[in-house]
């Protein structure tokens, strides 16, 4: 059988005595959107982050498509994870740089393409994201939507297989989250790219995402479609994805 696209195996993280992540058994199929959710502070961002390389677990194993992240040296760890594209929760605009030169940060840095590539890949992928024109402004400017927006298409300018997606919805209201949750279904529709995401925005969760995986005292406890997740009585899930105050989670974690 084909190796998982991405493969998390036994992963181990703690800072000092405190364990974030137990044990981390996730898989993620080449095409598939895969949404991780549980409460604030219960381990999802450290778990983008030794996905990409920047935080280095304990012990345990990320494979992305065949290649071991974990203990790589630092080149070889960047070459895997430049097939991985980030969308950070406050987009991670510069705001000392237009949109434009944002846009083309990683391909100007990585001399992926002389300037006039540059700019008309810009100019594809902003249009993608429905912002064509903006390539002048001043990120400072923008609503969080657009700037949610303008990171989106930073990270797809250089083409990655994977997309991360750290929250993509915290902070926007309803509208502009749907659009949100749109423009991550185009965009996946339209460039073939699978997806991490980690959410407690359920709506945003149950419409994005193929599978639902839930965090909770640093396991993965459950997953499922969004269907089975809506439906399921395990009750941890249940109470978390209905948003009860009573049941077995009793601080927010
Ligand atoms: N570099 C670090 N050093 C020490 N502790 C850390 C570090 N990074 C994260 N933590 C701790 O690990 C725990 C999990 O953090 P993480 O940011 O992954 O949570 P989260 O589930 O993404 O939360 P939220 O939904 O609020 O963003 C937190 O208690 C956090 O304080």
């Amino acid at each position: 059988m084909a190796e998982p696209f991405l493969d998390v195996r036994g992963m181990r993280k703690a800072f000092g005595d405190f364990v974030v992540w137990e044990e981390c058994n996730l898989t993620l199929e080449e095409g598939e959107t895969h949404a991780v959710i549980g409460g604030s502070g219960t381990g999802k961002s450290v778990l983008l982050q030794t996905v990409l390389g920047l935080l280095q677990p304990d012990s345990g194993s990320i494979r992305f498509r065949g290649r071991e992240i974990v203990g790589a040296d630092p080149a070889t760890r960047a070459e895997i994870v430049r097939e991985v594209g980030m969308l950070f929760q406050d987009a991670a605009l510069f705001d000392s740089m237009t949109v434009g030169e944002n846009v083309g940060f990683e391909l100007a840095q990585l001399k992926l393409m002389d300037r006039a590539g540059i700019r008309d890949r810009v100019a594809e992928v902003l249009e993608w994201v429905g912002l064509s024109g903006i390539e002048d402004r001043d990120p400072a400017q923008l609503s969080g939507g657009m700037r949610k927006r303008v990171g989106l298409a930073r990270a797809l300018a250089s083409g990655p297989r994977l997309m991360l997606y750290d929250e993509p919805t915290t902070g926007l209201d309803p509208i502009t989250s749907d659009v949100i949750n749109e423009l991550i279904i185009y965009l996946r529709e339209k460039t073939h790219t699978s997806g991490l995401v980690i959410t407690h925005d359920m709506p945003s969760a149950y419409k994005i995402a193929d599978r639902i995986s839930m965090l909770y005292q640093g396991r993965l406890i459950f997953t499922g479609t969004p269907e089975e997740v809506q439906n399921t009585d395990h009750p941890v899930v249940s109470q978390f994805v209905h948003g009860r105050a009573h049941g077995p989670i009793t601080d927010g974690a």
